[in-house]
């Protein structure tokens, strides 16, 4: 087998965290260290891999989007080099960094996974060691070229991901989409495309934060607490809605989610639930936010929608485009 090339971003997450007096941190240089004293990455079978440590290493919790700028901008940086990408991230907000990485990386011909762990690499029962080894063999030998994350001997697309378990080692989900591959005895592609390299120009989005809010609807909400939400500087709300996506019909909060739409800003609709979909059609009490000038998300997950409209507005796009454009297939976030 040709010996192939991955580059691997560490940006910190637990994988190379150390415990401290404050609990675990990240400290440089450490996980370069541990990964030396690891002779199954240097086995024949594997890729050959260049690890480049983001300074300051962070807990994702830490992540913004002028890091997932930085990530982007790496990976362009090195896109002719290599054969493939890890992104070793947090968990926290893997799922976030996925979803933005997805809509940022214009042409992708290569594949970008994006991992970690729940234990760090250092530790006794690590999931680290399973989640970086097989990230980097299907880079190379089973390149799935769109954004990815891999957890738990799942590849998963990254804008369909969510962290549902805080502890386990099955962290992550992808409630609406099946997964693109499972590693089990046998590697499994399930929906991912397994195609050679292309050499196709990446092009890189730019996402510059934007302000959006997000409000999780409850028996009593008061419309001034959407409202509020509602406030300049705000360009978007993310509603999360009951159900199939209904919400309480408060004439005022109608009233108020309408005038917004009218000023331009743009509310999208998700359920609080984690499977399926928007349909705005099915109750009477979703057919008013319809009406209100809501934009259903359909089966986006939460961190897809903030992503997307992210990287819709730093295109500076008319809110009616922007409308249309939440709606659509991009990068296959949302099922249509
Ligand atoms: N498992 C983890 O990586 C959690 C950590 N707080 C992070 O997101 O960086």
């Amino acid at each position: 087998m040709n010996r192939k090339s991955i580059y691997i971003a560490y940006t910190g997450g637990t994988i190379g965290m150390q415990r401290s007096e404050r609990g675990y941190v990240p400290v440089a240089g450490f996980m370069r260290d541990c990964l030396e004293a690891m002779p199954e990455f240097k086995r024949d079978e594997m890729p050959e891999f260049t690890v480049h440590e983001f300074s300051p290493l962070i807990d994702s919790a830490d992540m913004d989007p002028q890091h997932w700028q930085l990530i982007a901008e790496d990976i362009q940086a090195n896109y002719e080099k290599y054969d493939g990408f890890v992104v070793l991230h947090g968990t926290d907000t893997m799922a976030y960094t996925a979803s933005a990485l997805s809509f940022m990386l214009e042409n992708l011909s290569k594949p970008v996974i994006v991992t970690g762990s729940q234990i760090p690499l250092s530790e006794l029962r690590s999931d680290g060691q399973t989640n970086l080894l097989n990230s980097l063999y299907l880079a190379a030998y089973y390149p799935v070229h769109e954004v990815c994350l891999f957890f738990n001997n799942k590849l998963l697309r990254g804008n369909r991901s969510t962290k549902a378990h805080a502890d386990g080692f099955d962290a992550f989900m992808s409630p609406n989409f099946p997964p693109l591959l499972k590693a089990g005895i046998d590697i499994e592609v399930i929906t991912g495309q397994v195609r050679p390299t292309g050499i196709s120009a990446l092009q890189i989005s730019p996402i510059v934060p934007q302000p959006i809010g997000v409000v999780s609807l409850y028996p009593g909400i008061s419309t001034e607490v959407i409202g509020n939400l509602l406030l300049q500087p705000v360009k978007a709300l993310i509603l999360l809605s009951y159900g199939v996506g209904n919400a309480p019909q408060h004439q005022s909060m109608l009233e108020q989610l309408q005038e917004a739409s009218d000023r331009g800003i743009i509310v999208i609709n998700l359920s609080q639930c984690l499977t399926g979909k928007v349909n705005m059609g099915g109750y009477a009490t979703g057919n008013a936010l319809a009406k209100a000038g809501v934009v259903s998300g359909g089966d986006m997950t939460t961190e897809a929608a903030l992503a997307k409209l992210h990287y819709l507005l730093s295109k500076n796009l008319p809110s009616q485009r922007i409308r249309e454009l939440l709606c659509q297939d991009i990068r296959g976030e949302i099922s249509i």
